[in-house]
């Protein structure tokens, strides 16, 4: 049995609102020209959640916040309502794409129905952006004043243009902006890049809602309509596309549709084209932001997701309603009664971040497995597979898409199934060639040969980036330094255009410090600790970083084994560079000395690679004084005390191989990095101090 989570608000386990909660428009009023599909889209924190909410307060979909009591003099505001998860609050970060439905009345009179789509700007949830690419017609490009293009602007704007998307560039944060140029001169940046003039570049500020009213009118005016029917003698038969999917303890899977073609209402038979099941509707509905159900929508027309809208489906019968597989993001469904061809899909990004999972608790394999499984139904672009450790039991290795993915996953687990869990150190993928010609990729470090074991590795191949950073000129030699650093090869060093020298041009006096893009091949695996913020501290916060994969080149890692008492720990051994495995060898001896518990026999903790031994640290025994009680010089009495202690502790350590007992604790605090004192070791140091 699941326990029950706090759900955000269309994951809501509650029934949808109905009818009498929410009045809802007429939605036979609305054809496909009168209906926008749209994702926002940018880098990092540029505004896109806060835009969103902007939106969804001016077309009335949400009311606006309640002016709080204490400060009544202080604007009130939603905060990215669309946000709904907890780590998405907790970090402020978005990292689900979700959707919601607004009806907003344009300048010229008529009513459109906008579906928005609010997008995660960090590059580990890029196979969001491109899930919610395929259900848009168009898109809006926002990019921060203060801070100007960055990577992800380029890597977001590049996937919509690949889609031929339409673009509407937004300058956000248009409060912050004073009269030094500086606004003027992102402005002229973006409209370089988007090859328009400045003047089609909105400027807004998201935050107090100025401007917006323009970005609404923009979506309607700028981005076209869905696709018109080829022919409008033919009667299409419903088509959609399965772009998100979430489970419901009540209802099982719920899938959110775009409707490509014809229409879809409750009772229809409709058909996966992946799995070729058949499922009744049972209900269905838009999101705005909540589930609102249109089954028994007062207007009989206006009870179907016809062609353009978005909307959630909710099936009974088929075999599998209730496992993953009846929600493939990107499956196309149709009436049963009429098959069509699949829509063009996506798949989600390939897994290149890999770790081992495991339940804190040790008999929680189970309930580790369900929770899995239902994050893996919204979550597709983990991959999961079945492993187990000597000293962990049986878990999990799943595949993620970088390491702020695998971090937010561990803590969704926590937040919404309160499963504690052990996360083994990450590795990418690494590709052998052995000695019979025959290759492997492995994506685990057990698999990883020991030098002169039976299995001779000839070749050993990592996966590379190609990374873009854009930053200011002024921190070129640091970033420079950190790349090198980091086994990083320059490809190209570039001066970002507009800026400086447009604004010169004009003749207006620019703040906007000239900025440069640098492009590297590094390993995947040297950005996956440290690097992101290592890059954002030596330049004050100023780059960015984007990145996307490059072909496996040789490289000379090797495997490092984490040993106590001689035994090899499976679940700490690990695959790293030559160049770095000595200085890793040290801090991990000496993180696991700080949280392995004293024991009655000494604990020698050795980080080695196939024979060679790179770091050891000792834990030194319990030592009872056994002459405590003797009186005056019984020398030999003394000796004869001490002989037999000696011999009883070489006895319970010869005992003791074989059956270290490191706590599972242990494995928490130093795979997680916390500090974490071995017991008795701050006693020790405070008698130490007193004597
Ligand atoms: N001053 C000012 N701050 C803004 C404006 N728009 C957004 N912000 C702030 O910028 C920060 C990031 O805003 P978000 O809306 O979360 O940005 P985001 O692009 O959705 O972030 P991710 O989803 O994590 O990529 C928040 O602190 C907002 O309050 C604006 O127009 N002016």
């Amino acid at each position: 049995m699941l326990p029950l989570r706090p759900s955000p608000p269309h994951l809501s386990i509650s029934p949808p609102v109905s009818k009498a909660q929410q009045r809802l428009p007429t939605l036979a009023d609305f054809p496909p020209d009168k209906i926008r599909n749209f994702a926002c889209i940018a880098h990092v924190d540029h505004g896109k959640s806060t835009l969103c909410d902007r939106m969804l307060e001016m077309t009335g979909t949400i009311p606006p916040a309640a002016v709080s009591r204490d400060q009544p003099e202080q604007e009130a505001k939603n905060e990215q309502v669309l946000d709904t998860l907890k780590v998405e609050r907790e970090r402020g970060i978005t990292v689900r794409a979700q959707s919601a439905t607004m009806f907003h009345r344009h300048s010229d009179g008529a009513e459109y129905m906008l579906n928005l789509i609010d997008t995660p700007g960090h590059v580990d949830f890029a196979s969001e952006v491109l899930r919610s690419l395929l259900a848009s017609q168009g898109v809006i490009l926002l990019v921060d004043a203060a801070q100007g293009v960055q990577a992800q602007t380029l890597t977001v704007l590049d996937e919509a243009l690949k889609r031929n998307l339409t673009v509407v560039g937004a300058v956000n944060k248009w409060d912050l902006v004073k009269d030094d140029g500086r606004g003027e001169a992102v402005l002229s940046e973006l409209s370089d890049l988007l090859g328009c003039a400045p003047s089609d570049i909105l400027r807004i500020s998201a935050k107090t809602g100025w401007g917006v009213d323009s970005v609404l009118d923009a979506v309607v005016e700028r981005i076209p309509p869905p696709p018109p029917r080829a022919s409008e003698d033919v009667k299409e038969p419903f088509r959609g596309l399965v772009f998100d999917s979430w489970y419901d303890s009540f209802r099982g899977v719920v899938s959110l549709v775009s409707v490509f073609e014809g229409e879809v209402k409750k009772g229809d038979s409709i058909t996966s084209t992946i799995t070729g099941n058949d499922y009744t509707v049972l209900d269905l509905g838009i999101l705005s932001p909540r589930e609102i159900s249109i089954a028994e929508h007062p207007d009989a027309h206006s009870r179907s997701l016809r062609k353009g809208m978005a909307g959630w489906v909710v099936r009974r019968s088929g075999p599998d309603v209730r496992s993953n597989r009846a929600a493939f993001l990107g499956d196309t469904f149709h009436l049963t009664s009429a098959p069509t061809p699949p829509l063009e899909s996506f798949k989600p990004l390939k897994s290149m971040v890999f770790a081992g999972i495991y339940p804190l608790d040790p008999g929680g394999f189970t309930k580790l497995e369900e929770a899995i499984r239902r994050l893996t139904l919204t979550d597709r672009s983990v991959t999961s597979n079945r492993e187990s450790s000597t000293f962990l039991g049986q878990g999990f290795r799943l595949g993620f898409n970088g390491s702020l993915h695998m971090d937010v996953f561990r803590q969704r687990l926590e937040d919404e199934f309160g499963e504690e869990v052990i996360v083994t150190r990450p590795l990418v993928p690494v590709k052998l060639t052995f000695k019979d010609d025959t290759e492997r990729t492995i994506d685990n470090p057990a698999d990883f040969p020991d030098p002169g074991g039976l299995l001779k590795v000839v070749r050993v191949q990592e996966p590379m980036i190609r990374a873009t950073i854009v930053a200011p000129d002024e921190y070129t030699g640091a970033i420079i330094n950190l790349c090198t650093s980091h086994r990083g090869v320059p490809l190209s060093h570039t001066y970002l255009s507009g800026s400086a020298a447009t604004s010169t041009a004009t003749g207006t006096s620019t703040a906007l410090k000239p900025r440069v893009t640098m492009l590297y091949s590094l390993p995947l695996s040297s950005i996956i600790t440290s690097f992101h913020s290592s890059l954002k501290s030596i330049s004050s916060g100023f780059a960015s970083f984007d990145y996307e994969e490059a072909p496996y080149e040789d490289s000379d890692l090797c495997r490092m084994n984490i040993l106590v008492n001689g035994q090899k720990v499976d679940a700490l051994c690990t695959v790293a560079h030559r160049s770095e495995v000595q200085k890793e060898g040290r801090e991990w001896a000496k993180r696991l000395r700080e949280v392995i518990p004293r024991q009655q026999h000494e604990v020698v903790i050795q980080a080695a690679v196939g024979s060679t031994i790179l770091a050891r640290e000792r834990i030194a025994p319990f030592r009872k004084d056994v002459t405590a009680g003797l009186y005056g010089g019984h020398y030999e009495r003394k000796m004869k005390h001490l002989a037999k202690q000696k011999a009883g502790k070489a006895r319970l350590k010869e005992r003791s191989i074989g059956r270290i007992t490191i706590p599972t604790e242990a494995f928490h605090a130093v795979l997680g990095g916390q500090e974490v004192k071995r017991k008795g070791q701050a006693a020790d140091k405070d008698k130490r101090k007193k004597h």
